[in-house]
């Protein structure tokens, strides 16, 4: 997958290569129609009773006139409609019947959209869309619904006729008992095409559009990944309108975010310890994970098993002397050292060869606070999880002025909103008007502020470092892993990103690569999964990917 876009970024793209003189808005309007109509006729060859989709040859009338295929598309009012207009003309022109309905006044559409739709006037009728709609999209025997109401313009909340047609429609029928498909045009119409967030929060019995296609245009864009959008996007199609060779600018660049894929432990996982085949275990460093007291270990002990099985060449566990029986009994691999106090943390961190620290899962508030000081001031690549996050929600900035670049902070939501309060309501507020703050932005904006990498956990986990870099490690679609929200998967992650950074990992690196393989351990179990079973899924992800590894 390529880099994902925001609204305003793809209209740059658009805008450099109509000034440049290669393409006009018009020709990619046409190339964007007709990507939509090849990708419905990929995703679904029965409905193809022309039989090429490339849409190059009129249909034959032999083959259609008794059993014609019958589509409903509903075109908004701009160049997303435009796109609508387009669709109808083509899968008319392969001999489908079409009703289109316009949302909008038709003399207030953009130029490009308004010559689509008088060309679409020519050969068909355009209906008014009104709140009774979904009665007649209900009732009729249609074989294909598309959105093309709202795109990347898609700026506020959706008014009563818009949003509740949408969603009665959406609502009425499961993907079983319908006979069409719905197909959405760059994003289903109630989410956010930078967000992924519903376009209304207050109402939240409105949904908007449920897609099982959305095809979009270039490069998928960022709020496909994020949020609510996952959940009605259906599948997400990229079709290429002919944007290949138009760069972003230096700025744009900037600004943005990339999936992370398996591309992060290829490049760098096989390889990223000192002495690959010669190396001895200090040279796959050294990781010391402190727990919490008695009957609070399992966290500190399950990031443990995930630190050493992603390849830390020695796991440590930290233990305070009330722990210390009970850490004995449950170990084989992993090591024990007893952390009782601050001193006691700083004299054992007088050792070198201890690389990487996590400090958080099952920690306890108080001893949280206590040695998060002395393990900071070691300069150690650090993960701070869980508890270590929580401990310092009365004074987020007292924490802040003791995290390095070499840091990673791993909240979820609440833990988010605790450390960044302003930017967890900015994140929350419902969207006025666009472009809206999406969990990218608030990533970024944490990164900068911790001054060192944040990973916001969810099943559209983002990552961001404080200079911008920004990457998504979405679970969604295709890489669906709901199981991951159990107890103690929060835990294995930690363990994950410590190990890497025990092997070398910078930082960046180290949380995209621990995020993405958790996802994969979590594919490779399936439904059942508990924590347990993450560290020990690992190894068998590990050796599908890089059998060298
Ligand atoms: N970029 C590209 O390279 C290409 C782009 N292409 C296509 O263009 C699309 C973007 O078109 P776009 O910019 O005209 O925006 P679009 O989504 O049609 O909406 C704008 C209209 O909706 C209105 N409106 C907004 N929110 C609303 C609400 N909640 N409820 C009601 N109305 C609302 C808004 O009104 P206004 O805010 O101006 O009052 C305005 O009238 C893009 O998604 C893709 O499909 C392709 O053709 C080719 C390549
Ligand atoms: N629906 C989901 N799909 C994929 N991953 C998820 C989902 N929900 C949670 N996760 C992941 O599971 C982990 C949960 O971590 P956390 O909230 O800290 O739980 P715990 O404290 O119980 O370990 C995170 O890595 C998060 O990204
Ligand atoms: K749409």
């Amino acid at each position: 997958m390529s880099d994902l876009l925001t609204a305003a970024q793809m209209r740059a793209i658009e805008q450099a290569a109509i000034e440049s003189g290669d393409v006009t808005g018009l020709e990619l309007m046409e190339r964007a129609g007709q990507g939509v109509v090849e990708a419905i006729f990929e995703e679904w060859p029965e409905l193809d009773e022309a039989g090429d989709v490339a849409g190059g040859q009129p249909p034959d009338p032999r083959g259609i006139s008794g059993n014609r295929k019958r589509a409903v598309v509903l075109c908004g009012p701009g160049n997303n409609g435009g796109d609508g207009f387009v669709v109808a003309r083509l899968l008319q022109g392969r001999g489908w019947e079409v009703e289109v309905f316009l949302y909008g006044d038709a003399e207030k559409l953009p130029p490009d959209a308004k010559v689509n739709y008088e060309r679409w006037l020519q050969i068909g009728a355009v209906a008014e869309y009104t709140s009774k709609l979904h009665m007649h999209v209900l009732k009729g025997d249609f074989d294909l619904v598309v959105d093309a109401l709202l795109g990347t313009g898609a700026s506020r909340a959706l008014d009563g006729v818009l949003g509740n047609t949408l969603t009665v429609l959406s609502a009425s029928m499961s993907g079983k008992e319908r006979k069409h498909k719905r197909v959405a045009i760059d994003n289903p119409t109630g989410t956010n095409s930078d967000t992924g967030v519903q376009l209304d929060f207050d109402h939240v019995e409105w949904t908007g559009f449920d897609a099982d296609l959305t095809v979009t245009f270039h490069r998928s864009k960022v709020g496909h990944w994020l949020d609510f959008a996952a959940d009605v996007c259906g599948k997400i199609i990229v079709k290429d309108i002919g944007l290949e060779a138009k760069p972003l600018t230096k700025a744009g660049k900037s600004s943005l975010a990339v999936p992370v894929d398996e591309r992060v432990w290829l490049l760098d996982g096989p390889t990223r310890s000192l002495g690959k085949h010669v190396g001895h275990k200090y040279s796959h460093g050294h990781a010391l994970i402190l727990t919490g007291g008695s009957g609070k270990t399992g966290a500190a002990r399950l990031a443990a098993r995930g630190a050493l099985r992603v390849g830390a060449g020695l796991v440590t566990l930290g233990v305070p002397p009330s722990a210390q029986q009970e850490v004995a009994c449950q170990i084989t691999a992993l090591m024990l050292t007893r952390v009782g106090d601050a001193t006691a943390l700083d004299v054992i961190l007088g050792d070198n060869r201890l690389n990487a620290l996590c400090l958080g899962p099952g920690m306890g508030l108080e001893r949280a606070r206590d040695l998060a000081p002395v393990a900071l001031a070691a300069k150690r690549a650090t993960v701070l999880d869980a508890d270590a996050l929580s401990a310092f929600a009365d004074d987020p900035e007292a924490l802040f002025q003791m995290l390095h670049e070499n840091c990673v902070l791993t909240p979820h939501g609440g833990e988010f909103a605790k450390l960044f309060p302003d930017v967890g309501a900015k994140l929350a507020a419902v969207p006025t008007k666009g472009p809206a703050y999406s969990k990218v932005d608030a990533t970024r904006e944490a990164a900068a502020r911790a001054g060192c990498i944040v990973l916001y956990k969810g099943a559209d986990t983002v990552i961001a470092a404080p200079d911008g870099r920004c990457s998504v490690n979405a679970a969604v679609y295709e890489r669906a892993a709901p199981w991951l929200a159990t107890a103690g998967s929060g835990d294995v992650l930690a363990g994950f990103i410590t190990g890497l950074l025990a092997r070398g990992f910078a930082p960046m690196a180290a949380a995209e690569t621990g995020a993405w393989l958790h996802v994969e351990s979590a594919r490779a179990f399936g439904p059942g999964l508990i924590a347990e079973d993450l560290p020990e899924m690992l190894p068998q992800v590990l050796r599908a990917l890089a059998p060298e590894g």
